[in-house]
């Protein structure tokens, strides 16, 4: 069990640099399953655990997959299995993104029921309605989905019911090697889907149409090798935004892409937060106090869901109370009991938090409930009184790379301490870190 231990009272400056993106190097290197021949180079990629996850999904299928300096390499030239067995899947929901370029390129995939999370119930049906309306048929049972099509899958029109992130993904990966057009509608609009198809079509596929709510696939018959850089995290920028408010600090993130963080970037702002693009960066200033405002979690280009609880830590400090809708996860809030036990002060009604600002927060122990709750309690951490202690770091190190480094570096007082028998490396003999 390891802890980061966060003494408040540092203001932040300095200069940072944010990782790849995890939720754009996922899809990706699920993506490169479709690529027949020869070896991709994938840049940017960032040392988290679920990249170490989908590595473990991708070698078990038969991928030659190697990582090491931000490095992956993949060769999918022999694929020997179509599952993604429960052990893989339970620790991350994303390796259910195998099953879209498993169906295109061997018409069948068996996947492991990925199961809720602790932030909701989070079901896969828009993914499978899609691979139905594509020709596959689709059994559920002992756990498992296990889909096939006799012979390539057929361009369809897809309506979502909900714009989601996942299944616009897992679609748009069985639809690039399929027979005839796809058009998905209703589509999910975030950077991390842009950055998806560029890997794709750099491929040879045709996908037309990214970021905008229509996306056109047009089923080409093999996709080739090829070298692509992740975009930069811009959940992780938007973490170190947060961390040079609530601080009052001054920051500059060197490769923050403003347009990825426009929502961030407008409730930062309404909030009384300075953000200038620099020739080097994006910087962030502020000064206390700061304004309470509302926010309304939304698919992009509304305010992410990913940095709801991080909102929650810097509008604790603001002046007056701010509102809190999450309309994309019905449990997303579990954060808001470990900010009680630091002094928050903060009510939860449905899918509303009534949080009330000017909190004198106090150190103490917390657990990370979720990843973007870990990051959230480390920044309230550091306008605490006194030590505050935060356990739970696997999911912490699910999507941030070195969260304390990185911290430090920018001066805050902050250590993390590891037990050895639960260090990640142990567990991970197959490349290196
Ligand atoms: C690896 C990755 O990229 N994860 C991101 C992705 O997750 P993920 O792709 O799982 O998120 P979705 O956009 O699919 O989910 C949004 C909502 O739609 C619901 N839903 C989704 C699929 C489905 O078939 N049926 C259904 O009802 C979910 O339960 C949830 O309430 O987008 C989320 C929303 O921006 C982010 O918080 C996650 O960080
Ligand atoms: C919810 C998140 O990720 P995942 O979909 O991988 O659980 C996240 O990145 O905040």
């Amino acid at each position: 069990m390891g802890k980061i231990i966060v003494r408040g009272g540092r203001q932040l400056s300095g200069r940072v640099k944010a990782d790849g993106a995890k939720n754009a190097v996922l899809p990706i290197l699920a993506a490169s399953i479709l690529g027949q021949e020869g070896v991709s180079t994938i840049y940017e990629v960032p040392a988290l655990d679920d990249v170490y996850t989908i590595i473990d999904v991708l070698s078990f299928i038969g991928v030659d997959i190697r990582f090491q300096d931000g490095i992956v390499t993949t060769n999918a030239a022999k694929i020997q299995r179509t599952e993604a067995p429960y052990d893989l899947v339970r620790k991350m929901r994303a390796s259910f993104l195998v099953m879209g370029p498993l169906l295109a390129r061997e018409g069948h995939a068996r996947i492991a029921l990925p199961g809720g999370c602790a932030i909701g119930s989070r079901p896969v049906d828009l993914h499978l309605k899609g691979f139905e309306a594509m020709g596959a048929k689709i059994h559920i049972g002992q756990g498992y989905i296990d889909a096939k099509v006799d012979g390539r899958l057929k361009g369809a029109k897809i309506y979502l019911d909900y714009a989601s992130v996942g299944a616009t993904e897992n679609i748009i990966m069985a639809a690039v090697l399929a027979e005839g057009t796809t058009v998905i509608e209703n589509a999910a609009q975030e950077p991390e889907i842009v950055d998806l198809a560029n890997f794709l079509n750099s491929m040879g596929a045709k996908v037309r149409g990214a970021g905008t709510g229509t996306i056109r696939i047009d089923g080409v018959d093999q996709l080739t090798s090829t070298r692509h850089s992740v975009i930069p995290d811009r959940i992780e920028i938007g973490t170190y935004m947060v961390a040079a408010a609530i601080t009052g600090g001054d920051i500059l993130i060197e490769n923050a892409i403003t347009d990825h963080l426009k929502p961030v970037i407008a409730k930062l702002e309404e909030m009384g937060v300075m953000i200038e693009e620099e020739d080097e960066g994006l910087r962030v200033r502020a000064s206390h106090p700061l304004k309470a405002i509302d926010i309304k979690t939304l698919p992009h280009p509304g305010f992410p869901t990913d940095m709801q609880s991080q909102m929650m830590a810097l509008l604790l400090t603001a002046q007056g109370t701010s509102i809190i809708t999450e309309t994309v996860f019905e449990n997303r809030f579990m954060h808001v009991e470990e900010f009680k036990r630091m002094n928050a002060n903060i009510k939860i009604e449905g899918r509303t938090a009534i949080i009330e600002g000017n909190a004198k927060l106090v150190g103490t122990r917390v657990e990370a409930t979720d990843l973007r709750a870990g990051a959230a309690l480390v920044l309230a951490g550091l306008v605490s009184e006194g030590e505050t202690e935060v356990t739970g770091l696997h999911h912490i190190d699910r999507g941030y790379v070195d969260l304390v480094g990185k911290l430090k570096s920018l001066g805050a007082d902050i250590e993390r301490i590891d037990e050895k028998e639960n260090t990640t490396q142990e567990l991970q003999p197959l490349w290196v870190k």
